[in-house]
């Protein structure tokens, strides 16, 4: 079990874990109904997304990324390095994965201290409604759930799970020293954020919905780590950001394109000079929407605090492991928790 799945699996999650049997309604259970103030959606409709979409072979990348980092916490990479093929692999594996039967699925249910395995959001017990969503999480090896659930034709899922992760934990890396270099960091803080063995991978998929206009795919929340790089599939929309004083604003899918999103654990290492990024997803009538998402992290067992140059740190240090517990717990009051 990797040290990430230790620190998450510490905080069972005090809900029902099985997704609704998507496949089995035609309209929308009560279970799913969110009101419309929970829905608000943007004031002015932007006919192209804002966020930057930086190409990372460009010399000015670095410049590019400081200036999102400051205003957003999210853009979008091209030219990244990750081959095409094997994004594709992974989306038509995330597909072959959600498509089974429901029984099939809860075979490999993430169990009430188990951070891996099929399930809901671990978001949702914050939550009174439950989302038109299903998850399956992976850190590190997936042999186990795999085999169990195609036990003579497991090795292509997982090849390709573990090919993806060593690539998302390459980019992650490669972005986390630019981030940290836009910072002004020290060589000892950028080893500490990319020193880590592995971080998670989430799939999730967002089925079609007979009234997408009546739920949520996934309700505002932002990511924990450091950052996140995530694939939305098949170019559906669905992702939104959001941005003070424009409101909930889409993101819409680049072609070949990841988007980078900071975390909380960013957001104290830059002493907030980062924003803390609050997104959520919508669902569609007509497609499936599937997106994969790699969470990147320190050491759980190390110590995060702000950058050494701040000369007033508005955030308390603490161990990794002990802020992804505060956050189980506390949800979005934990960083002012730690607030100074
Ligand atoms: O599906 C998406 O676009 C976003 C997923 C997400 O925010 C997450 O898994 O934390
Ligand atoms: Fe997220």
């Amino acid at each position: 079990m990797s040290a990430l799945s230790e620190a998450y699996g510490d905080y069972p999650i005090p809900i029902d874990i099985i997704p609704l049997d998507f496949n089995s309604v035609d309209k929308i259970p009560e279970t799913h109904i969110w009101s419309q103030s929970d829905r608000q959606t943007h004031k002015n409709h932007h006919k192209d997304s804002i966020i930057p979409v930086i190409d990372l072979t460009d010399p000015n990348a670095i410049d590019q990324i400081r200036q999102a980092c400051e205003t957003l916490g999210m853009f979008q990479v091209v030219n990244h390095g990750v081959p095409s093929e094997l994004v594709k692999k992974v989306e038509s594996e995330t597909r072959r994965l959600f498509g089974l039967p429901i029984k099939e699925k809860c075979k490999v249910l993430r169990s009430p201290t188990g951070a891996t395995g099929y399930g809901t959001a671990r978001i949702s017990p914050f939550y009174e409604k439950a989302m038109w969503h299903e998850g399956f999480t992976i850190m590190g090896s997936c042999d186990g759930d795999a085999k169990t659930l195609w036990p003579h034709d497991y090795q292509g899922f997982c090849d390709t799970m573990d090919d993806f992760q060593n690539q998302m934990k390459l980019l992650a890396h490669n972005l986390l020293r630019l981030i940290f270099q836009s910072l002004d960091a020290t060589q000892e803080e950028i080893n500490w954020a990319t020193s880590s063995n592995g971080g998670a991978l989430q799939l999730n998929s967002y089925p079609s919905c007979p009234n997408p206009d009546g739920t949520l795919g996934l309700a505002a929340h932002t990511d924990t780590l450091l950052l996140t790089l995530l694939h939305q599939g098949g170019g559906v929309n669905g992702l939104e950001i959001f941005i003070e004083g424009s409101g909930w604003t889409p993101v819409k899918p680049v072609e070949n394109g990841f988007v980078v999103n900071l975390g909380d654990l960013m957001h104290i290492f830059s002493n907030a000079k980062f924003p803390v990024v609050y997104h959520r997803v919508m669902v569609n009538h007509l497609k499936q929407r599937i997106s994969f998402a790699y969470f990147c992290g320190p050491p759980v067992e190390s110590v995060v605090a702000p950058s050494s140059k701040f000369r007033n740190p508005c955030f308390k240090s603490l161990v990794v492991k002990d802020y992804i517990s505060l956050k189980a717990k506390n949800f979005d009051k934990a960083l002012s928790l730690i607030g100074i």
